[in-house]
């Protein structure tokens, strides 16, 4: 799915209202409709709703949904400054809701204190989308006060305070939600560290926007939707055999970190691989033969790895566990300088690379790097946030020609093309050591069978943050580990071969 900027999503609106045609008004009914709709399938009948409404279309859609609730039976209350003028559609649905007796209006700004009843829920619906400056005044003393408040917060569209498209300033006032219901597309700041924090759980709701426009508006970034991922698995076909998947090496492990090769190759193993090998010391014979029997067991080194060659017609992922030896260093560079083929290269093979800043020139093309922030500040320097770090992704991939997956809460992967897809698959269950081993072996056990890289990357990513979401519904998030990611591979699996 597509992520728009605030213009794109005001020229969306704009297209949709000349060419369906609809008014601006339908839509903003359509969006009230669709909130209210969700908040009467959430909340019980006993809810109280107090809605915040801001002077523009935000806050317009806060009285069409006042509105719309009351006519479905709940108790509401609407908050307003009304020293200010209301855009012209707000307007509109403040005179259709003003008149309603059972709907009580106060201005916010003349509230000393907030008495709320038991069951209530506080609604944001003061700015939205058209935003221009950090809030100041009356509204940010009262979103503070809002803050403060243990009610359920439901945001409109996006919490009042935040830019769709960028970082806010770290001292700005921002209503912090448990829910934000927003419209049609995913907004960039709901996928950022710094500003998704304050969205809580994000729901995206149909407005029937106009699908020729999203068709053709061209956007460098998307989210990995579950109809991508869809698109791009490929289920096994009965009239095959292991020469059909591949053939993977994960060249992993040194003493006493034989874990992360385990990790990685079990993934591999359970992810389809056709033949799995574990290219690793001596050391980690009998630990790699006992927990991963089908795999093959390559020696590579005594207690560290010292050499990386293998066939030609293998798939090699490194890095998990290999250590910080010289030998090893030297091993990797000289085979990196030999090498040109797709490669996945996670952990202390990201490490060697960032030791000089040459370095970076050996990695094959179309080899996909899975550095989480801090590997990748060593890689490829600092930044002052996460919208910034991305962007330096993004030019990184195009220059190297490389799939630069940055490892995160929503993860980000950057493709050579320029392009940007986030997952919204995974949880803070995943954060813990291990996690990433798991993701090497997946991913290169899916080019071993034949995905492309691209595919490989985005299909990676999503398998992985599933595995993890079935992972913390079965054990908890705290309770998680990361070998409970490979046993769900399985599940994940079967949930693609059996739900549609
Ligand atoms: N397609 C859709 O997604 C639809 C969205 N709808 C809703 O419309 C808003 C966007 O409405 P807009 O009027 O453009 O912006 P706001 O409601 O956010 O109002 C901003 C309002 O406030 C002024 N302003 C901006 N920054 C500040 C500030 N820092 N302090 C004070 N005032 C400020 C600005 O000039 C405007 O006048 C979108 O989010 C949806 O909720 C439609 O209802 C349906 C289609
Ligand atoms: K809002």
């Amino acid at each position: 799915m597509k992520i728009f900027t605030s213009p794109q999503i005001r020229k969306c609106d704009a297209f949709t209202i000349e060419n369906e045609p609809v008014t601006s008004l339908a839509l903003m009914e359509r969006a009230a409709t669709a909130c209210a709709g969700w908040l009467s399938r959430k909340f019980s009948g006993e809810t109280v709703y107090n809605i915040f409404c801001g002077h523009g279309n935000n806050g317009g859609d806060g009285f069409a949904l006042a509105r719309l609730l009351y006519h479905k039976g709940c108790d509401v209350n609407v908050f307003m400054d009304s020293a200010q003028n209301l855009s012209a559609d707000a307007e509109i649905n403040f005179k259709r809701t003003k008149d309603i007796s059972g709907i009580e209006f106060s201005d916010f700004s003349k509230v000393n204190k907030f008495q709320f009843e038991k069951e209530s829920v506080i609604i944001d619906a003061l700015f939205g989308t058209g935003l221009n400056n950090a809030i100041e005044g009356k509204s940010a003393e009262l979103i503070k006060v809002l803050n403060e408040l243990k009610f359920p917060k439901i945001s409109i569209d996006i919490p009042s305070g935040l830019f769709a498209d960028e970082v806010s300033d770290k001292n700005s006032v921002v209503f912090k939600a448990d829910e934000t219901l927003s419209f049609q597309f995913w907004k960039k700041a709901f996928l950022h560290a710094e500003t998704g924090q304050f969205c809580g759980k994000i729901n995206i709701l149909d407005i029937g926007l106009s699908s020729e426009f999203i068709e053709n508006e061209i956007s460098d970034s998307f989210v990995i939707d579950e109809g991508l991922v869809r698109e791009i698995y490929r289920p096994r076909q009965e009239f095959s055999h292991k020469g059909n998947f591949g053939k993977t090496v994960i060249a992993a492990g040194s003493s006493g970190k034989m874990g992360a090769a385990v990790l990685a190759t079990q993934a591999a193993l359970k992810t389809g691989s056709g033949l799995t090998f574990s290219l690793a010391p001596q050391c980690g014979y009998e630990i790699l033969q006992t927990t991963c029997p089908e795999a093959m067991f390559l020696k590579c080194g005594q207690d560290f790895i010292t050499s990386f060659e293998v066939d030609q017609d293998v798939i090699l992922g490194i890095g998990p566990g290999l250590g910080t030896e010289r030998e090893t260093y030297n091993a990797l560079l000289a085979f990196l300088k030999a090498c040109d083929k797709t490669l996945v290269l996670d952990a202390d093979a990201l490490n060697v690379i960032a030791e000089n800043t040459d370095h970076v020139n050996l990695i094959p093309k179309k080899s996909i790097l899975t550095p989480h922030p801090k590997e990748f500040e060593r890689l490829f320097g600092t930044t002052e946030n996460s919208f910034e770090r991305l962007n330096l992704a993004k030019d990184k991939a195009k220059q190297l020609e490389i799939y630069i997956v940055l490892k995160d809460h929503h993860t980000q992967i950057a493709t050579p093309e320029g392009k940007v897809f986030y997952n919204l698959t995974g949880n803070s269950g995943m954060a813990k050591g291990g996690s990433g081993d798991v993701l090497l072996g997946i991913l290169t056990s899916l080019l071993a069978q034949n995905y492309s890289v691209k595919e490989a990357a985005l299909f990676g990513v999503w398998l992985h943050g599933k595995a993890g979401d079935f992972a913390a519904e079965n054990h908890s998030k705290e309770a998680m580990i990361p070998s409970d990611l490979i046993a769900e591979l399985g599940n994940v699996f079967k949930y693609l071969n059996s739900s549609q």
